[in-house]
């Protein structure tokens, strides 16, 4: 029925924030069940999850697919994580898209001075904290969202500092309110991210979109390819695409095996309500960079 996905710097209240959002949605006897999912449903530890590049996209990997597997009509799913990075949030709303529901970003705006000074006190608390180097390269590497992204939209910010995180706090109504309101057509204030299928034209057009995604990630790979057989094994640095385009950064050499993989699961990830929503708005373009943004991310250093 709807996927909340909270964001914020480390340590700067998300699971309480999500908690609250729980409890709140509770109160106000939605219909649906509440489901948090976090790193601690894995039992991971937090400083082991972000040791390295390999175990942050594990991490993201485990989330996504237990997302993946948790949204539908009958719940309301809170991925209470980092979700630091704007390619990742596109992707689980790209999973809100598929699942056909409503999705909103919760946002705990707190500068990381703030944040700093909390994982600190968690350490002379005895609880877990981050150490300090994963805790500085999280808060370098965080991408503050930006509400007029489809992905980071609407965008429910808390300022933990200065309002504290209340269940009665005028975010926190305000977006129960968002996922518990019957939709109204007419008002179209609250979005269901699946329109139905409606006409014959709009079929052609997904098959277009479809086509125009698979021969654009399949130009990328090539190009991958090509270069990493020029660059003899080493990695790629900036290799160009294109005008306005992302330039390749990997940070090791990938088989084409692997590329294939990554792949598949992109066009999943962005195609997948080819059959029953609409497409994702894909021009070659568009396609190229969202595919190039998700293998940076997937096999890059950043
Ligand atoms: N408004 C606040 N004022 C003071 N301390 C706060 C406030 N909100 C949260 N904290 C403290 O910050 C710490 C982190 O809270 P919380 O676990 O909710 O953050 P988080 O963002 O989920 O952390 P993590 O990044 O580890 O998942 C807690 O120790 C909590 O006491």
């Amino acid at each position: 029925m709807a996927l909340v996905v909270v964001c914020g710097q480390p340590c700067s209240g998300k699971s309480t924030a999500a908690l609250c959002l729980a409890e709140a949605l509770k109160e106000s006897n939605v219909k649906q069940a509440v489901k948090i999912i976090n790193e601690t449903s894995f039992h991971l530890d937090r400083n082991q999850s972000y040791a390295d590049m390999p175990a942050e996209k594990n991490l993201r990997g485990v989330l996504r697919s237990e997302v993946d597997r948790s949204v539908s009509e009958d719940n309301i799913v809170i991925v209470d994580s980092l979700n630091s990075i704007k390619g990742y949030r596109y992707e689980l709303w790209c999973l809100a898209r598929g699942a056909g529901i409503r999705y909103c970003v919760l946002y705990c705006d707190v500068e990381e001075t703030h944040c700093r000074k909390w994982n600190d006190e968690r350490r002379e608390n005895g609880e877990a904290n981050y150490d300090d180097k994963i805790f500085e390269d999280l808060v370098r590497r965080f991408e503050r969202p930006i509400s007029r992204n489809r992905w980071d939209s609407p965008l429910f910010e808390l300022l933990p500092h200065k309002d504290g995180i209340e269940k009665s706090s005028t975010v926190i109504l305000d977006a129960v309110s968002y996922l518990t309101k019957e939709v109204d057509s007419k008002s179209r204030d609250v979005k269901i991210l699946q329109p139905t299928i409606a006409t014959r034209s709009t079929r052609l057009s997904e098959a277009n979109s479809l086509y125009e995604l698979d021969k654009a990630t399949h130009e990328v790979v090539n190009a991958i390819v090509e270069a990493q057989g020029q660059a003899m094994g080493g990695p790629l640095n900036g290799v160009p695409l294109g005008q306005d385009l992302p330039t390749i950064n990997i940070s090791k050499s990938v088989g084409l095996p692997e590329l294939r993989r990554l792949r598949r699961t992109f066009i999943k990830l962005t195609g997948q309500t080819s059959l029953s929503g609409p497409p994702p708005p894909c021009d070659a373009a568009s396609a190229k960079r969202m595919f190039v943004d998700y293998l940076n991310r997937e096999l890059g250093t950043a």
